[in-house]
């Protein structure tokens, strides 16, 4: 058994505090760092949260086969996220991610596409705040989140609620509070963390602040669903909804905040990124881009419809790309182990310990992608007119060890079909009625704000959105 795992980082406590806030607020160096040092092989990460043990590249496939029996998700989502503090007791019955997500939702996708479109079509000028004029100059990454928190809810929630800005405020702050939160409560003992929780919440919002500005929304919804016509999210969900949470929508509430608290930062990170680099294009890539999505509204009779979205393979290959240089976690795919756990290098992880995976060591290797440090836009969609039959292994959905940008097996991101579909209408919808370029002297990509593993696209960073002339 080798279970002296070594720690990236200066020796002796000062080096492991030190090392632990650079994981705070520079973690994507520590990270490359420990995977140079340690050349794929396991090594501890100190954060705030506590070690974590990065695995090589070679386990992936192990965390692909988990069945929760030792590499445990919903124990490290608990640790993550404080869940039972902050979303109740959902664990033991997870229908909203269960059942929803993982069929019905993604079935639902082509009938939810039309209202999708025409919410993206009503509030991209809106949340730009264009009002009549030509051209106006945005912080990208806040109008994106206030526009994905539309569009999403209008699948989600349906009409009016989508459009409710109180809500949607609380909805948007809570993805940003709930991780705060978690770790902040992770400092104090079990039994004092429900009275904390109860008392900062009363001062920062959370689940709490979202709950009763949506609960109203559902309960529309509950009195529609009874005719046999679902429209939203909500709809579908609520044939799986148990009794005692239609009687009480409270309960339902905190499932579709926990959905969009997955859903709206998400792929308001994918949309903004996109734009930054869609901002860099040569009029060539531009126009290539345009022809294609012009093309497969055309074949749809002209309209923008799923099958149309479906057609779209130089949006999706430059979605993609993004996804492998910025795959939103310096490390990703957390377990906790339920028992000691022999990874692929025979190394014995001891029971308890917190793993994860560096997606950009697989996303950066050139035994996978040739170039892998130049950022292509259509190296997918080059990649998947050469497939020869294979053509949907390269799509931003699919799902490979070559690619983590979704995760991996049983956890494996549920709403990626839904992210997919909704960045890709209102990044078409754009594409077709604005050119987008950067503030004068700025033509370069702002680099991202990383914090807590995570990195968000520069909050601070503008783009200008001009109408097109037709
Ligand atoms: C571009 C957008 C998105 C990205 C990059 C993304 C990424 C991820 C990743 C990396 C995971 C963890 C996978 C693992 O541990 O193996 C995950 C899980 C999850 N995602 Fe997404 N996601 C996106 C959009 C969405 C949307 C739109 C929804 C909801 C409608 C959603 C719902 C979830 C849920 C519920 C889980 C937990 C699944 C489980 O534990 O079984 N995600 N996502």
């Amino acid at each position: 058994k080798r279970t002296n795992i070594p720690r990236v980082g200066g020796p002796g406590p000062h080096g492991y505090i030190w090392t632990a806030l650079r994981s705070v607020f520079d973690c994507n160096s520590v990270v490359e760092e420990g995977c140079r040092q340690f050349d794929g092989k396991p090594f501890v990460l100190p954060t705030l949260g506590g070690d974590m043990v990065v695995l090589g590249p070679d386990n992936v496939e192990l965390l692909r086969k988990s069945d929760d029996s030792v590499f445990n998700a919903p124990e490290r989502a608990q640790q993550l996220f404080q869940i039972n503090l902050q979303f109740g007791d959902f664990a033991s019955n997870p229908y909203h991610l269960e059942t929803i997500l993982r069929s019905d939702l993604t079935k639902a996708l082509k009938s939810l596409t039309p209202d999708l479109l025409e919410e993206a079509q009503l509030a991209i000028p809106e949340t730009l705040g264009m009002k009549g004029s030509e051209s106006v100059t945005v912080p990208l990454f806040d109008t994106m989140v206030n526009l994905l928190g539309r569009v999403s809810n209008r699948a989600m929630i349906g009409l009016p609620g989508c459009r409710d800005q109180r809500f949607l405020k609380q909805q948007v702050k809570l993805a940003t509070t709930v991780i705060s939160l978690a770790q902040f409560l992770n400092w104090f003992p079990e039994f004092l963390k429900p009275v904390i929780y109860k008392i900062v919440s009363l001062f920062i919002g959370g689940t709490r602040a979202v709950v009763p500005l949506l609960t109203p929304h559902l309960q529309s919804r509950i009195d529609y669903a009874q005719q046999d016509n679902p429209q939203t999210i909500t709809d579908i969900l609520l044939k799986f909804t148990p009794e005692e949470d239609i009687v009480n929508p409270e309960r339902l509430a905190v499932r579709v905040a926990h959905l969009n608290m997955a859903s709206i930062h998400t792929s308001a990170i994918f949309t903004t990124h996109a734009l930054f680099e869609l901002a860099l294009f040569t009029p060539a890539q531009m126009k290539e881009i345009r022809d294609e999505i012009t093309a497969a509204i055309d074949e749809e009779g002209g309209v923008c419809n799923k099958n149309a979205v479906g057609k779209m393979y130089k949006l999706d290959s430059l979605l993609k790309e993004i996804g492998r240089w910025h795959p939103l976690f310096a490390v990703g795919m957390s377990r906790v182990t339920l028992s000691d756990a022999v990874i692929a290098d025979g190394t014995v992880i001891p029971k308890g310990s917190v793993v994860a995976i560096a997606p950009k060591v697989v996303h950066y290797s050139p035994e996978i992608y040739d170039h892998p440090e130049d950022f292509d836009p259509f190296r997918f969609s080059k990649m998947r007119q050469s497939a020869g039959g294979n053509e949907s292994k390269h799509a931003f959905t699919a799902l490979s060890s070559d690619y983590l940008l979704f995760g991996t097996g049983k956890h494996a991101c549920p709403g990626r079909f839904f992210a997919a579909l909704k960045i890709k209408v209102i990044l078409a919808e754009i594409l077709l009625n604005y050119d987008v370029s950067y503030p004068q002297g700025k033509a370069e990509r702002p680099k991202g704000m990383p914090f807590n593993l995570f990195t968000t696209p520069n909050p601070f960073a503008k783009l200008i959105f001009t109408r097109r002339k037709c």
